[in-house]
């Protein structure tokens, strides 16, 4: 990230909490020059206060890219200090859930240029995935220096229209946590079947991981990974009997959640 536009003008950080901090990490880690981040907050937390970035003073005078990671809820309260941007040079770029780039548009003016993105927060040790979409403002350029700030902290995908958000929320935004809820679970199973604790969530942890990553690195079909691991009449199919059950199974409970947070996201949307 050191001699891009971004370091020379600058990166605006409005709202430095979980999902902020998780992407500050990332791109210090990959060499974002500290002096190059004007970060605001008003309770700014001892990790952030501790990193050598412009906290909670002046606004810079030409930033890249002002990235607005505050709740949806705030949103209305936190932008207007950023107008003095808007109409320019910067691009703003929005992590929010369920902020439509039309909302964006009525509170900084149509002639702002607006990315609206959806990081994740694997984000924080460069493995997060990040779907984008632009408003009319948006040159290629733009898309361009929003990729290049995103794709350090992971993967980033264009999508086709910004009405494919509220999926892209539901899967990938929140889909960490049920992750981790997978872990957690693995692991109080594990315990049930009389594994000290702390052995249950090693066992947990190095086989999400590891399965995650054989997943990502290997390209192969998840399907079939599994049928690697399925010996006929063995262990993994009767677990997997009770896991793909029709009704009770995890695909229909995995729908369920999605369903759940791609409707939150639209309800976002409509009351944020
Ligand atoms: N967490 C995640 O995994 C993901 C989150 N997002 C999106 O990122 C955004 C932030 O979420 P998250 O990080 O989880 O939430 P947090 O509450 O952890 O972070 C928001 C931060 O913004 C601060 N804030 C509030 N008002 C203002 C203001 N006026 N100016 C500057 N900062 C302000 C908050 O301070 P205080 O707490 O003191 O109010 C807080 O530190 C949300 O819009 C969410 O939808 C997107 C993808 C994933
Ligand atoms: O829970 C939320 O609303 C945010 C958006 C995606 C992940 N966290």
């Amino acid at each position: 990230m050191q001699d891009t536009d971004i370091a020379r003008r600058g990166l605006l950080l409005l709202g430095c909490g979980r999902m902020g901090s998780a992407m500050l990490e990332g791109w210090l880690s990959r060499g974002l020059p500290a002096e190059a981040v004007w970060a605001l907050d008003p309770h700014p937390s001892d990790w952030l206060q501790a990193q050598d970035v412009h906290l909670d003073g002046d606004l810079p005078v030409d930033p890249a890219i002002a990235l607005v990671a505050v709740k949806p809820q705030m949103m209305r309260d936190a932008l207007p200090t950023l107008t003095t941007l808007a109409g320019g040079r910067t691009l703003f770029v929005s992590v929010a859930a369920g902020i439509s780039i039309a909302t964006f548009e009525a509170l900084l003016g149509r002639q702002t240029p607006i990315v609206r993105a959806m990081p994740n927060t694997p984000a924080a040790i460069g493995r997060g995935i990040t779907a984008l979409v632009g408003n009319d403002q948006t040159t290629e350029m733009h898309m361009q220096q929003a990729e290049l700030l995103l794709s350090a902290v992971g993967e980033t995908v264009r999508l086709d229209t910004e009405d494919q958000m509220d999926a892209v929320t539901g899967t990938s935004g929140s889909g960490p946590a049920y992750v981790f809820h997978m872990i957690e679970a693995l692991a109080a199973a594990a315990e049930a079947e009389g594994l000290p604790s702390e052995l249950a969530l090693r066992l947990a942890r190095a086989t999400v991981a590891g399965a995650g990553a054989l997943a990502q690195e290997t390209g192969t079909d998840p399907a079939e990974l599994r049928r690697n691991v399925t010996s006929p009449n063995g262990t993994t199919q009767a677990g997997l009997d009770v896991l793909m059950d029709e009704e009770t199974g995890l695909r229909r409970l995995m729908h369920d959640t999605v369903a759940a947070a791609a409707r939150r996201s639209r309800e976002l949307g409509r009351d944020g």
